[in-house]
């Protein structure tokens, strides 16, 4: 899908999170203490989650996963609004489970925003300044300085039905962050916008991100929301955590087929020996790594050439008869799903599917371009 890797996020930006008070906990030298340090063991019916979780300060994490995978779960256990039944819960050294929910210091944008419909903007803001004690003037000052900050001074005086899915998110986002949390939660930030909102929305959200001092957990199902917003992916699946890194890290080298179907690669495990890896069950992968035992092998789509003759010359060789079970538009490409003694993954162009007369049950010849296949420790 997309091997957009986020990298490194910019320090820049306003500081959202900071006032007088430092919302931040003690900054990067006091990691071991500060930032997030959980262990999440939560049942839900028959469904059990156990998912370590850790974030420094100023961190933006985001829990990926399919449906089901318990992502969900997870956010409601950090949010206090499901109890633990195993593992902890500190943030910046304390023992949250200690707090009743309400005096936690941990701000949610819920994914549907759950903005009080019969208040303004200004005054949806100023209801958790105001709940915590401050007093009405001041915290309405409060929430004009956040709405100000995400660009809404104009839509102060608006009520949520007159706010666009893009402003209405921001209000959200300016709600929470108006309590001023050491952990803020986002529930599929982006789920409730359309395509072409989200992108702008995206880049306004990853930018107020950037400017936000304490721990960040986003959950979502949509790798791009992911790897562009996110410093660390930790990616659930059935209760647990399969795979961490940073996005470009999890992007090359996935380690389930679930995060190689995400990002769009072949993913095989095998015993690496030089220059190919062995794949359980048999073939045989030329490689662009020199490694030695377990290893996995990933390559694009658009490093597997087909053939509908079997090639002759420096390609024969590692030629494998393939037959195509599925084809389906990805943008401007065919994306071919072939099935044989490696099952594998082809993009080609519209012109070159054509060409090669592709349907489903027809048999082809497949090259993997030995220089794209990467290999890496299983
Ligand atoms: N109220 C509930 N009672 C019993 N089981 C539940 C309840 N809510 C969720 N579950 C189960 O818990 C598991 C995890 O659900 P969860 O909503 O955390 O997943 P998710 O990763 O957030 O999925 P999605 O992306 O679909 O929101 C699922 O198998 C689900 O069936």
């Amino acid at each position: 899908m997309t091997g957009t890797a986020g990298g490194a996020r910019a320090t820049a930006g306003p500081s959202v999170g900071a006032g007088e008070e430092t919302a931040g906990g003690p900054g990067e030298t006091g990691a071991a203490e500060g930032g997030l340090d959980a262990r999440l063991v939560a049942e839900r019916g028959t469904f059990r989650l156990d998912v370590a979780l850790r974030a420094a300060p100023g961190e933006v994490v985001a829990l990926l996963g399919p449906n089901g995978s318990g992502k969900t779960t997870a956010l409601r256990a950090l949010a206090g609004l499901l109890p633990l039944t195993g593992g902890h819960l500190r943030l910046d050294g304390e023992d949250l489970e200690r707090r009743p929910p309400e005096s936690r210091p941990v701000g949610v944008v819920f994914q549907d925003y759950l903005l009080f419909p019969h208040l303004t903007a200004v005054d949806n803001v100023a209801f958790g300044p105001r709940c915590r004690g401050t007093a009405k003037a001041r915290a309405r000052a409060e929430a004009r300085a956040w709405l100000d900050r995400m660009g809404l001074a104009d839509h102060a005086g608006k009520k949520p039905r007159g706010l666009s899915g893009g402003q209405a998110q921001r209000v959200a986002l300016a709600r929470a962050l108006a309590t001023r949390p050491r952990l803020l939660l986002l529930d599929e930030p982006l789920a409730a916008l359309d395509a072409r909102t989200r992108l702008d929305v995206r880049a306004r959200l990853r930018h107020h991100l950037a400017g936000f001092e304490a721990v960040a957990v986003l959950v979502t199902h949509e790798p791009l929301d992911a790897m562009v917003l996110a410093d660390r992916v930790v990616v659930v699946e059935d209760g647990r955590v399969v795979q961490e890194g940073s996005p470009a890290d999890v992007a090359r080298r996935p380690r389930t087929d679930y995060v190689a179907r995400l990002v769009g690669l072949n993913l095989y495990r095998g015993e690496a020996r030089g220059h190919t890896v062995r794949v359980d069950g048999g073939p045989v992968i030329a490689t662009a790594d020199d490694l030695t035992g377990p290893a996995f092998v990933a390559f694009p789509p658009g490093a597997v050439t087909l053939h509908g003759d079997r090639p002759t010359g420096s390609g024969a060789r590692d030629a494998r008869r393939c037959a195509v079970a599925g084809l389906e538009s990805h943008g401007d490409l065919v994306r071919v799903d072939l099935t044989g003694e490696l099952p594998l993954v082809s993009d080609l162009t519209t012109v070159a599917a054509a060409e090669l007369d592709l349907r489903p049950g027809a048999t082809v010849w497949a090259v993997v371009d030995a220089a794209r296949a990467r290999a890496y420790r299983a």
